[in-house]
C-alpha cells in the first residue's frame, strides 16, 4: 500500500505544516502519587502485578504461576484488541467522520493546547482507523515555533520506530514533506531534514514537552490505555517521564484521543507494570480529565 492509502487521510496532506506544547505533575506530588498507585493496581484475583515487581527486581525469583499470570493478563490483552478492532471496523464512516472532528475541535479549543509550546502527536493511520490528527497536525505545522520568537507557535515532536523491540523515538518536524511509510505502513519522518541534518530527538531537546497526543485501541475514565501490542508507547513514556524527572521538568500531559467505542468500563482493560496511564481522555463529548494533574490544569 501507498503512502497515500495510508492514512493520513487527513494529512491527506492538502494541509500540514508546522507544531508544539506542555507539562503536569510535579503539582501534587503525593496525589499524583496515588493515583498512580490507584490505577495500576491489578484485579484482586491476580498476583500478576506483585510477580512482575518480583520479575523485576530479582529475576531468579520468577514463579511459573507469575509467569502464568502474567501470560493470562497478555491473552486478555490480545482478545481486547481484537473486539474493539472489529468495532472500529464496523463503524459508521458518518459517525467517525463527526467523531473524528468533535474530538480534535475539543483539542484545537482547549486552553491546554492553546497554551502548549511543544507537542508530541502521534501521525493517524486511516487504516488502522485511528482518530484522525490531521487538523491538528496542520494547524500546528501552519504556526510553527521558531525557538520561542511566536507566541502561539508549537514546536512538534512525531514518532519514529528504529526497530521492532520498543524503540521509538520522538521527532521534531516542521514539514510533512520529508514523511515516509514505514514497515507498519505508518507515515513517519526521514531520519534527516531536507538539508541532510539530524532532526532533533526530543530525548536530546533542552526544554520539556507539555503535551502528548497518545494513540491506542481502549481507554477508561480511571487512564487505563490498551496500545496495539508493541510497547512502543510505554517504553517511550516510562523514559521521557524519567528524563523529566532527572531534569526537574514538570511532567507532560498524557492525553489520549479515542472514538466513543472504544471507552471501556472501570476493570475491563487489564493492566501490567509497565502500562503507563493516561492524564486526560478526549471523546467526541468532551476532555475527561483524570489525573490530579489533569484537573488542574484542563478546566
Ligand atoms: N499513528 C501511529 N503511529 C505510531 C503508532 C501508532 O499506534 N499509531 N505506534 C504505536 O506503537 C508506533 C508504531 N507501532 C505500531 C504497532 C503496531 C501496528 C500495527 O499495525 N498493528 C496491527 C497488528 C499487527 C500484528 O498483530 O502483528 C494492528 O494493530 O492491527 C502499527 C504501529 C509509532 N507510531
Ligand atoms: N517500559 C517497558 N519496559 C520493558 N518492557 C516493556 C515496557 N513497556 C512495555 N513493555 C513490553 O512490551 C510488550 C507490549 O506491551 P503492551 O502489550 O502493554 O503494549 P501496548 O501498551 O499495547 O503498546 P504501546 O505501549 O506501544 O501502546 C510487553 O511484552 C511489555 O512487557
Amino acid at each position: 500500500m501507498g503512502a497515500d492509502g495510508l492514512v493520513c487521510r487527513g494529512l491527506g496532506l492538502g494541509v500540514l505544516m508546522a507544531i508544539p506544547c506542555k507539562i503536569a505533575f510535579a503539582a501534587a506530588p503525593n496525589a499524583l502519587s496515588l493515583y498512580r498507585s490507584l490505577i495500576l493496581r491489578p484485579p484482586p484475583s491476580s498476583v500478576a502485578f506483585r510477580s512482575i515487581t518480583i520479575m523485576n527486581n530479582r529475576q531468579s525469583h520468577t514463579t511459573a504461576a507469575a509467569v502464568t499470570d502474567i501470560d493470562a493478563i497478555f491473552k486478555q490483552k490480545r482478545a481486547l484488541r481484537s473486539r474493539v478492532k472489529k468495532e472500529l471496523k464496523n463503524m459508521d464512516p458518518t459517525l467517525r467522520s463527526y467523531e473524528d472532528n468533535a474530538i480534535q475541535n475539543v483539542i484545537l479549543e482547549a486552553p491546554w493546547f492553546k497554551t502548549c509550546k511543544r507537542l508530541c502527536a502521534y501521525i493517524s493511520c486511516s487504516a488502522l482507523r485511528e482518530v484522525d490528527t490531521s487538523n491538528i497536525l496542520s494547524e500546528v505545522l501552519q504556526n510553527p515555533a521558531t525557538d520561542g520568537h511566536s507566541l502561539t507557535g508549537k514546536k512538534l515532536y512525531v514518532p519514529r520506530v528504529e526497530d521492532r523491540n520498543r524503540n521509538m523515538r520522538m521527532v521534531n518536524i516542521s514539514s510533512v514533506r520529508d514523511m515516509i511509510a514505514n514497515s507498519m505502513n505508518i507515515l513517519e519522518p526521514a531520519p534527516v531534514d531536507a538539508d541532510g541534518n539530524d532532526r532533533e530527538d526530543v530525548m536530546q531537546a533542552n526544554d520539556p514537552v507539555d503535551v502528548l497526543l497518545l494513540p491506542g485501541l481502549a481507554f477508561d475514565k480511571s487512564g487505563r490505555r490498551l496500545g496495539r501490542g508493541g510497547g512502543y508507547y510505554d517504553t517511550f513514556l516510562m523514559n521521557y517521564q524519567e528524563l523529566a524527572k532527572e531534569r526537574k521538568w514538570k511532567q507532560p500531559l498524557l492525553v489520549a484521543l479515542s472514538y466513543s467505542v472504544q471507552i471501556m468500563d472501570d476493570g475491563v482493560i487489564p493492566v501490567t507494570p509497565t502500562d503507563v496511564p493516561v492524564d486526560a481522555l478526549v471523546t467526541p463529548s468532551g476532555l475527561i480529565p483524570i489525573s490530579p494533574a489533569a484537573m488542574e490544569r484542563c478546566h
